[in-house]
């Protein structure tokens, strides 16, 4: 099928519509598709009006997808689990073969929601109205339907079909400069919670927690989410991008280097993400930074425990499984992380609510054992975490993908709350895993125009 221009688009979609909303069946849902000449999406979706919104690119490049309007919203009332998401899996069921839920959830179903957070909820998952797909070098425009909710609709479907826009110049992607910042915890209180970290692991109740901090920048006007994500994008090449705005000045974004699974004809991957330096300024510095980080006894140790924990949580729910033999590492533009891929063979039947109940939160954000870290997690952290270290992707019929979302931030009005962690294991360093969470939040800190902070 040839591209087809943006102004053909509601005559070329416009006849599928109605046929497709005659189709029967309970919880049905119709994807048409429509092939389109090369668009930039964060443009695109910085010109649509809808209020809900969501942005996705896989960190390969081989994907991505901005989303807006809402056929269904699926909300998850506690932890993203096999039972919490079965009705999602029944719609799935009887879906065309490109029909894709996308969203997430918070860290912590029980912890108290902050209100910078309650637009969020606990999870969610939405089937988009319009979807503007990039597969490799092709362009789609997407519509979903679900013809037993959507039949009456017919006429504003159409009409919000003919109202997308399509711009021709690309969005405005500048910033405005912050004018304070607070950090919570301050410093004191970090070294507080680290040393409270290291006196539990003494009396045995844990082996790792990941502490996190919330850094707020305030700035004088309101802070445009989708700019802020194509300054990020270009500045974090091979990371998750995503970005989700429940309604308009709300967006939590970032890029993440993280994957918590990705399944696919029967096959799940995972991997262990943890242990941190940054990237050297010359090629000698480099190579050195990253023979550091790979004989560092302490930085192994903190890989170790996310390793360990994701055989764990997929053994049972695979026939084979297997790890790399060889501890290696992950390089981004700026940091380095230790890296061991896990892949195994999904047993008949498991779900993908069943993978996110399992993998959900890894030591690389949670810690190990999980109870007792979540717990301490709770009871230390002076902040909400909200979907900063939770699940953030897609689930498809056959297919799923999901990032772990650090490396982000909630931009609300005029703040931007920035979250970073720091996996604390015998041999942390208070000081230095300040410093580790600096270095995390600098990608964001240098696209906002800003100095790294020294201590
Ligand atoms: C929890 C975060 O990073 C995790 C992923 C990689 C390395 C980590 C570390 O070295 O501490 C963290 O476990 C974060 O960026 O907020
Ligand atoms: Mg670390």
């Amino acid at each position: 099928m040839p591209a087809c221009a943006p102004a053909e688009l509601p005559r070329r979609l416009g006849s599928r519509i109605r046929r497709a909303l005659q189709q029967t069946g309970t919880n049905r849902i119709v994807q048409l598709r429509c092939p389109i000449a090369p668009v930039d999406l964060l443009s695109w979706l910085a010109a649509q009006s809808m209020a809900f919104k969501f942005y996705w690119a896989d960190r390969e490049g081989n994907e991505a997808v901005a989303a807006v309007g809402a056929v269904l919203q699926c909300e998850v009332n506690r932890a993203l689990t096999r039972e919490s998401l079965r009705f999602l899996e029944t719609y799935l069921q009887q879906a065309d073969p490109g029909v894709r839920f996308y969203g997430g959830g918070r860290f912590d179903g029980q912890a108290p929601v902050a209100p910078h957070w309650q637009p969020f909820g606990m999870g969610r998952f939405w089937l988009p109205r319009f979807e503007l797909r990039r597969e490799g070098s092709r362009y789609w425009l997407v519509c979903n339907l679900v013809p037993e909710l959507d039949r009456t609709a017919e006429a504003a479907i159409k009409e919000a079909l003919a109202a997308l826009q399509w711009p021709e110049v690309a969005m405005d992607a500048r910033l405005p400069l912050p004018v304070d910042r607070c950090d919570m915890p301050d410093q004191a209180g970090w070294t507080r919670n680290v040393t409270q970290a290291l006196a539990a692991f003494q009396q045995g109740h844990m082996v790792k927690v990941v502490l996190a901090r919330q850094v707020q920048y305030v700035f004088n006007e309101a802070l445009d989410g989708l700019a802020l994500l194509h300054r990020l994008e270009e500045a974090t090449p091979g990371c998750f991008h995503f970005y989700y705005q429940p309604q308009p000045g709300t967006a939590f974004l970032g890029a993440s280097p993280e994957r918590l699974f990705r399944r696919a004809d029967g096959h799940v991957w995972s991997e262990a993400v943890a242990g941190t330096r940054p990237r050297g300024q010359t090629e000698a510095d480099d190579a050195r930074l990253a023979a550091e980080l790979l004989q560092s006894e302490k930085d192994r140790r903190e890989q170790y425990y996310v390793q360990q924990s994701i055989i764990e949580e997929l053994r049972p729910l695979c026939e084979t499984l297997e790890a790399d033999a060889q501890l290696s590492e992950m390089t981004l533009a700026r940091g380095r992380h230790l890296y061991t891929g896990i892949r195994g063979r999904l047993r008949p039947g498991v779900s993908t609510g069943a993978l996110l109940e399992a993998l959900h939160p890894t030591p690389a954000v949670g810690g190990y054992p999980r109870p007792a870290a979540v717990e301490a997690i709770r009871a230390w952290e002076p902040f909400d975490r909200g979907w900063y270290t939770g699940p953030i992707g897609w689930l498809g019929v056959e297919a799923a993908e999901f990032a772990v979302a650090i490396r982000c931030g909630l931009a609300a009005g005029h703040h931007l709350y920035l979250y970073s962690g720091a996996g604390i294991v015998e041999g942390s360093v208070p000081e230095l895993e300040w410093e580790e969470i600096e270095h995390k939040i600098s990608d964001f800190v240098n696209v906002l125009g800003l100095e790294l902070r020294r201590s």
